[in-house]
């Protein structure tokens, strides 16, 4: 099977014809209305559009096992090829959680019989989260799974034993701790927004930036003695920015990512009590938004990954104290990416290629994401109109759930069409 996406711009800005055949990318730069187009089994035509590598998402909760009624592995990555997605690493926290070899297998598994986007399974860090006793590190990084990032997200590995452990374990085999940053003493078991003027007028429990930062840079210098690599699951404060760009400064290995809604939202949502925009880490204010923009234009903060947090009515439709954290973010984030980077002079398409596919790919170790559109690469591809402009509408999301933080906003760039090596997933912006 072949396809010819014609006219396409690539990242760098060069518009070409790019012939992708048997699942890889065949030729790029075929002379357009040359013989390839007439061999070619279909032809998209692209003109006017990006052709980035396939997106890579670091962090995506799919609640499959134990919360079908959120979302499953198969409605998830429908979510994640809508969104331009072609892998995505599934975070360990479901019921039962991702904690031996067997789990993560029965995850990937999953995957892929969706067959829609790779389904990379995290593994946790503790048995059951519970932040005590190491999980099967080893085990799950020589399954079939090769898992190679382990998370405890959802809650943080508090105990600075069990993390240093954990980064010596996974050391050897190249993997990488992804740390939900939040001491909980500091956080307080009932905060549920940040901790500011806001939470105080409207009298809810707030959380201060600080409970980030000093997990933050507790955990940079353990990866400076323990000599392997942290990764900053949803950095959300300009005070933890800060700690990133010293250690990045001193040859620590780290790497860090933040959210699509930690880019655009603020705190100020949060006015009418609506636990759609209940999230942890919870939105910030104006300054900490600013920071986080441009850490991730300098480098400093290297990926953008959604933290797709899906959950059903019966867990989100609650008063804003008693609500489940978390929102959707599979199907928007490269329209918020384009809205606030590129719309916003901070990054180019080169810039948004690296954030959320070659960076992501090589921080998660997988193979065959995140590489240059170039001869002989596998084709996992995304097509985007740039100048799209879209009204997010939640209930034409493919997600399982509603809880999305992008209803009725409206956004800059559409994800036309997604390639999972060199079948479309997505064509004309929908499923296929
Ligand atoms: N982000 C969230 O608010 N919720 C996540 C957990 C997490 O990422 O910490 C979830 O699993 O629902
Ligand atoms: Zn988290
Ligand atoms: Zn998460």
């Amino acid at each position: 099977m072949s396809i010819l996406i014609k006219g396409a711009t690539l990242p760098d800005g060069t518009t070409t014809d790019v012939l992708v055949r048997d699942g890889q990318i065949a030729e790029v730069g075929v002379s357009t209305g040359s013989t390839s187009s007439g061999e070619a089994d279909q032809t998209i035509d692209a003109g006017g559009l990006r052709l980035l590598p396939g997106l890579v998402d670091l962090h995506t909760h799919l609640r499959e096992p134990g919360r079908e009624a959120a979302e499953t592995v198969l409605t998830g990555s429908r979510a994640a090829a809508v969104g331009g997605y072609t892998a995505v690493l599934a975070m360990a926290n479901t019921n039962p959680v991702t904690d031996t070899a067997e789990a993560a297998e029965r995850v990937f598994d999953l995957g892929r019989a969706a067959g829609l986007v790779d389904v990379q399974p995290v593994g946790a860090v503790t048995k059951g989260l519970a932040g005590e006793e190491l999980a099967e590190l080893g085990l799950m990084a020589r399954s079939r799974a090769k898992v190679r990032v382990f998370s405890d997200d959802g809650k943080c590995v508090h105990d600075p034993r069990v993390m240093r452990r954990a980064l010596e374990y996974v050391k050897p085999f190249g993997g990488v701790v992804s740390q939900h940053s939040q001491d909980p003493a500091l956080a307080g078991p009932t905060a549920c927004c940040h901790e500011g003027e806001l939470s105080g007028r409207l009298g809810l429990p707030g959380w201060p930036g600080i409970a980030e930062e000093v997990i933050v840079a507790r955990d940079v210098m353990l990866a400076r003695h323990t000599g392997s690599r942290v990764h900053v699951a949803h950095v959300s404060t300009a005070g933890s920015v800060e700690v990133l760009r010293w250690a990045k400064a001193q040859g620590i290995d780290v790497t860090a990512e933040v959210t699509p809604h930690h880019l655009l939202l603020t705190t100020e949502l949060l006015s009418g009590y609506d636990p759609t925009f209940k999230v942890n880490p919870p939105l910030r204010p104006d300054e900490d938004v600013a920071a986080l923009r441009e850490a991730l234009a300098d480098g400093t903060i290297d990926a953008v990954a959604t933290d797709h947090a899906p959950h059903a009515r019966h867990d989100k439709e609650h008063s804003f104290v008693d609500a489940a954290f978390g929102m959707l973010g599979l199907e928007t984030a490269l329209s918020v990416v384009t809205t606030v980077m590129v719309e916003g002079g901070l990054l180019d398409w080169a810039g948004v290629a690296r954030v959320m596919s070659a960076n992501p790919a090589r921080i998660a170790g997988l193979e065959g994401h995140g590489r240059p559109i170039a001869v002989g690469e596998p084709a996992n591809l995304t097509l985007v109109d740039p100048a799209a402009q879209v009204v997010v509408d939640r209930a034409a999301s493919v997600s399982l759930s509603r809880n999305n933080p992008w209803h009725d906003r409206k956004l800059t760039g559409r994800v036309i069409a997604t390639l999972l090596r060199g079948r479309p997933t997505v064509l004309e912006g929908a499923l296929l």
